[in-house]
């Protein structure tokens, strides 16, 4: 029988999760998955997956007998739709009733009495469980937790799409195949998928409990697993290698990108800090696009059918932040449009740190965007400790700024901006340093925003590059500091923010003639190698 790993499922058997409805009933039906009536199921079944390609029978509280009795229903079933049924941790009434093979924890019973072919697999929490499980003899590798989950409280790690990335990365070479496991439902699983992707190595499926077990529909929701598993998210990064001359490159590439934004005209959705709204707005519209400025996360479902960009920036988070921002960025995710996280003062407070943490693995961010400070707390550097929003003394020269945004990139599989005297901005793969810009922008509050907000912009207007569409935003931005700086009547901060706006605004209008003069020779950026 062969060993698909793509959509397991694990069942539960708590009135909770059942209510009331007979289990191999919902597993046959998870088994399924969306047929149409009156098409011959057997047939399909070979041909495509459409429903759960794995079952694990998971009962932690009856005694052997009845384990034994409904196991062996379950295979009943399991066997008609040619799909392995596993048992947890009983190797002996997997034997007893001839199932495919056995799901241990890294305590659970010893193989011995399981015949040679049988289907071994073992959870991992850590490099340490899955390497011991590896060389324990394990077919495939349950890899978690993934999410928080009411499901199994008692999980011993949290380990997010880094964690798992980095387990998977570092057992690349070996043939073991793995399943997240935890808190994936329909909303999570494409991301956790594709978030989690090594290099080398990739999930080869997801475990799911309640999204199944606990559907209305387990036929509709396995379906619907099966449909989102075999196509990457809509957000996903298209890969790009560094060209020969790839900063050339891309400079020649900018003026057009930036009159691509101005017709664009789009409409971003700040969910921004109140000091630095107003100033955000005016920037916003000075380049030709329009601001919406709402902190209500419901308001998200009708925003984001406008196809423009949502904006997290945390500058005065409250009490109802985070659970506002989850929905929005949800809403955004499911579209496919872009979100842009200013994890602002991050590290300063625990209660920041949390959010972030918590931001980080409830959705996905085409951007983010921030100081050194900032981008070391989204890294998940320990002992980062912000005084207020500024970023504090660097510790770290260029090249390990330049590996940080690449590195968190390169995770994440996004786009990363560290901003400072020096930007850089990579994709995971290119790293841009930008020296454009002008000290006056540092000393006007909201001018660090507002780049957050014109990413956006740029992100819904040329998406198939996403470091192109946030590197034409910077230059467009730091260009127009530059030319208000060298203005005769501007003499410091105060005069600086009326000739800036003014500056954007002669740029998008020359950018809305076709007319480029503007960027000539002003670009002043590099490709780092590292
Ligand atoms: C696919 C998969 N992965 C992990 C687990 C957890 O197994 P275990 O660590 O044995 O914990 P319990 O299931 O016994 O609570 C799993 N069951 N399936
Ligand atoms: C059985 C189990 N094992 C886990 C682990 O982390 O090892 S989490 C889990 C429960 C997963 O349930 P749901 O899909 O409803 O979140």
């Amino acid at each position: 029988m062969p060993l698909d790993l793509s959509l397991y499922l694990v069942t539960d058997s708590t009135p909770a999760i059942l209510k009331g409805r007979d289990l191999c009933w919902v597993v046959e039906e998870a088994l399924k998955g969306g047929k149409t009536a009156g098409i011959d199921i057997l047939a399909l079944c070979l041909l495509i997956s459409v429903g759960v390609t794995v079952v694990q029978y998971r009962d932690k509280t009856n005694d052997t007998g009845v384990l034994v009795e409904t196991a062996r229903k379950l295979h009943q079933i399991t066997q008609k739709y040619n799909v392995p049924l596993l048992i947890n941790d009983r190797v002996d009434v997997a034997v007893a009733v001839g199932a495919e093979g056995v799901h241990l924890g890294q305590d659970d019973m010893s193989l011995k009495l399981l015949p040679a072919n049988a289907i071994v697999g073992i959870s991992a929490s850590c490099l340490e469980e899955a390497k011991k499980a590896i060389a324990d003899g394990a077919d495939y590798l349950g890899v978690g937790t993934m999410f928080a989950t009411p499901t199994k409280t008692n999980t011993k790690s949290v380990i997010g799409t880094a964690g798992t990335q980095a387990i998977l990365d570092a057992i690349s070479d070996a043939s073991v195949g793995t399943v997240s496991i935890g808190g994936i439902n329909h909303g999570n699983a494409q991301r956790v998928i594709y978030q989690s992707q090594s290099p080398k190595k990739g999930l080869d499926g997801v475990a799911i409990v309640s999204a199944i077990m606990a559907a209305d529909d387990p036929k509709a929701s396995a379906e619907k697993f099966i449909q989102l598993i075999k196509t990457p998210p809509p957000f996903a990064l298209t890969p790009k290698t560094a060209r020969a001359n790839e900063a050339d490159a891309l400079v020649q590439e900018v003026p057009h990108i930036v009159r691509k934004m101005v017709e664009v005209h789009p409409l971003v959705h700040n969910m921004i800090n109140f000091v630095v709204a107003n100033f955000v707005a005016n920037v916003t519209l000075s380049i030709g696009a329009s601001p919406i400025m709402s902190p209500y996360g419901d308001e998200a479902t009708d925003l984001c059918q406008f196809d423009g960009a949502l904006l997290i920036n945390m500058g005065t988070l409250t009490s109802e932040s985070v659970s506002n921002y989850l929905k929005a960025i949800k809403a955004y995710n499911e579209r496919g449009n872009p979100v842009v996280y200013d994890p602002v003062g991050a590290g300063a407070t625990h209660i920041r740190r949390t959010a972030v943490t918590q931001l980080m693995s409830g959705g996905y961010f085409d951007l983010i965007k921030g100081n050194e400070g900032e981008i070391r707390q989204a890294w998940g550097s320990s002992g980062v400790r912000q005084r207020g929003v500024d970023s504090g003394p660097s510790t770290l020269d260029k090249q390990q700024k330049a590996a940080l945004a690449r590195d968190l990139a390169r995770r994440e599989r996004n786009v990363v901006l560290l901003t400072g005297a020096t930007d850089y901005v990579s994709d995971g793969e290119r790293v841009i340093a930008v020296d454009n810009g002008h000290p006056y922008l540092g000393q006007v509050t909201g001018t660090g925003c507002a780049i957050g907000t014109i990413s956006g912009c740029f992100l819904t207007a040329h998406r198939s590059d996403k470091l192109l569409a946030v590197l034409s935003g910077i230059l467009m931005y730091e260009i127009a500091a530059e030319n208000a700086a060298a203005k005769e009547y501007v003499r410091g901060p105060g005069s600086f923010v009326p000739a800036f706006l003014d500056e954007l605004y002669v740029i998008r209008t020359a950018a809305g003639k076709g007319d480029d003069s503007w960027f000539a020779g002003r670009a002043k950026i590099q490709e780092v190698k590292l």
